[in-house]
């Protein structure tokens, strides 16, 4: 192509001179305004790149954490960056994705080999939010909580060693000990970690720094600082930034929702088992007119039972059911404070966030976030004093086996959070919330994970949990 034929280069030859454009040999001079607004125009088009280019820059990374959870499993799929050292985070739609499967893990128990059905579900999603390149340079890992606690030990390496199986055949990073049961106290630790750092306290000053209470499906976590002395195995010291947080940390087993609500039926079974034939054991915590059926059809002793199970929904005789089950084995408390069982737990300290099942439960009734715990209590005397049927009917798009379990969670969050716990019931401190911060960021213990370890592994901070590291 020569310069006759083509207008740009004759724009940009300067040594033209100033002839019409018509003449074979261009005599057009560029004037300096020209070049001076080529020059700015470039300028300006180079810095809108870098500003918003889509940051696929070679620090770009990716990492997926599963949180098998006794009711489901869900894929967290996580892009960040490495800017002068330290990781960048962004938990918006676009840095940042979640899928769920039902039912959990543990539901598995007698089959573990269908354990890889979902998780090969979830390793397909995060291969459609990973770009194929980036797949083995992005670490997967599987964290397991309490379904999995509550198995013996070998179901429970029978269920692990299925998604094992089916994470080494990913094509992300993983290791076969990057697929594990971890301790409630650290699943505590990571909820604490994610709720601070939405609301812009990690990093910052010990005491200004929000607690978590949790109420997952099987466990229910309790994680603040503390100013007391305590035991080592109720405690967990993490850093960030270079601030050291001395944290409570405890995950009470059985104690989660569905958990509580199976031992009140177990015990209510007991009773019903030694009871004359006629007798009729009434359940407070199931509102009247639902009708128990035996989960194994073929067993005559189960049907018996659940047969002399009677519905019959009272809030307050709820209340006092679930609180003695809290209380189960305070006679064992080996220091001054322990406010559920035997396990010590210091005062409370500071302001609070109740999670999960709080949160679900007092979403449903609709409580207002100032008094949402005074609330629960009228809440709760309506909805367990009505018929089933009539539930049924006015909640229509509500999952029974979530409208099943609201007059038991309504008062069981009483008789744990201020019979048990000591909040009051006007107490300002605590909030029931899903998400925290400006950035509305999900108060779910697998980001906390991420967080905290990803800065451990990128900063080199010591920290207690190096399971992540690998
Ligand atoms: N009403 C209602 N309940 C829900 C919802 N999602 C989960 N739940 C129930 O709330 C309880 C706590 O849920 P999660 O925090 O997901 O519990 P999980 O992680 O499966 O259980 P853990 O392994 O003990 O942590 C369980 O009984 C769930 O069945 C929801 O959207 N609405
Ligand atoms: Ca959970």
């Amino acid at each position: 192509m020569t310069s006759e034929t083509d207008p740009l280069i004759v724009q940009i030859q300067p040594d033209h001179d100033q002839s019409s454009p018509t003449e074979s040999k261009s005599k057009w001079k560029p004037s300096k305004s020209i070049i001076l607004l080529t020059f700015v125009s470039v300028a300006i088009t180079l810095a809108l790149f870098f500003a918003f280019r889509p940051r696929e820059s070679s620090f770009e990374r990716y990492s997926v954490v599963i949180d098998a959870g006794s009711s489901g499993t869900r894929a967290h799929v996580f892009r960040y960056w490495l800017e002068s050292g330290k990781p960048v985070f962004d938990f918006g739609k676009d840095n940042y994705a979640k899928e769920s499967e039902n039912p959990g893990l543990s539901s598995y128990a007698d089959n573990p080999k269908g354990a890889n059905v979902s998780v090969a579900e979830l390793v397909k999603f995060a291969k459609g939010r990973v770009p194929e390149g980036m797949w083995e340079k992005s670490d997967i890992r599987l964290m397991a909580t309490a379904g999995l606690r509550l198995l013996n030990e070998t179901v429970m390496e029978q269920i692990l060693e299925v998604t094992r199986e089916v994470l080494r055949s990913s094509g992300f990073n993983f290791r076969d000990d990057w697929a594990w049961v971890i301790t409630g106290s650290d699943e505590g630790k990571y909820s604490w970690v994610v709720a601070n750092y939405a609301l812009g306290s990690l990093g910052g000053e010990p005491l200004q720094t929000t607690g978590i209470v949790e109420l997952g499906g099987a466990s229910a976590q309790v994680t603040f600082v503390s100013s007391q002395p305590m035991p080592e195995d109720l405690s967990q010291t993490i850093t960030y930034g270079n601030v050291a947080y001395s944290l409570y940390s405890h995950s009470f087993l059985h104690l989660g929702q569905n958990a509580a609500h199976d031992k009140l039926w177990e015990a209510l079974h007991n009773s019903a088992a030694h009871s004359t034939e006629d007798e009729i054991v009434t359940d407070p915590c199931t509102p009247e007119g639902y009708i128990f059926v035996s989960k194994r059809q073929n067993s005559t002793e189960e049907s018996r039972l659940t047969a002399s199970l009677q519905a019959a929904g009272n809030f307050t005789e709820c209340r006092t059911a679930t609180l003695a089950m809290l209380h189960e084995g305070k006679e064992n408390c080996a220091s001054e404070h322990c406010s559920i069982g035997s396990t010590f737990t210091p005062d409370l300290q500071g302001r609070f966030l109740a999670t999960a099942s709080f949160y679900y439960t007092s979403k449903f009734f609709e409580l207002h976030e100032k008094d949402w715990l005074s609330e629960m209590i009228p809440a709760g005397k309506r909805f367990c004093g009505e018929n089933w049927s009539e539930l049924k009917v006015q909640y229509p798009t509500e999952q029974d086996k979530h409208l099943l379990n609201y007059c038991f969670s309504s008062a069981y969050i009483i008789s744990m959070l201020h019979d048990s716990l000591g909040f009051a019931l006007d107490d300002g401190r605590i909030e029931f919330a899903s998400k925290a911060g400006a950035k509305d960021i999900p108060l779910d213990w697998a980001l906390g994970a991420f967080i905290l370890e990803t800065s451990i592994a990128t900063l080199d901070y010591s920290g207690k949990s190096r399971k992540m590291l690998g």
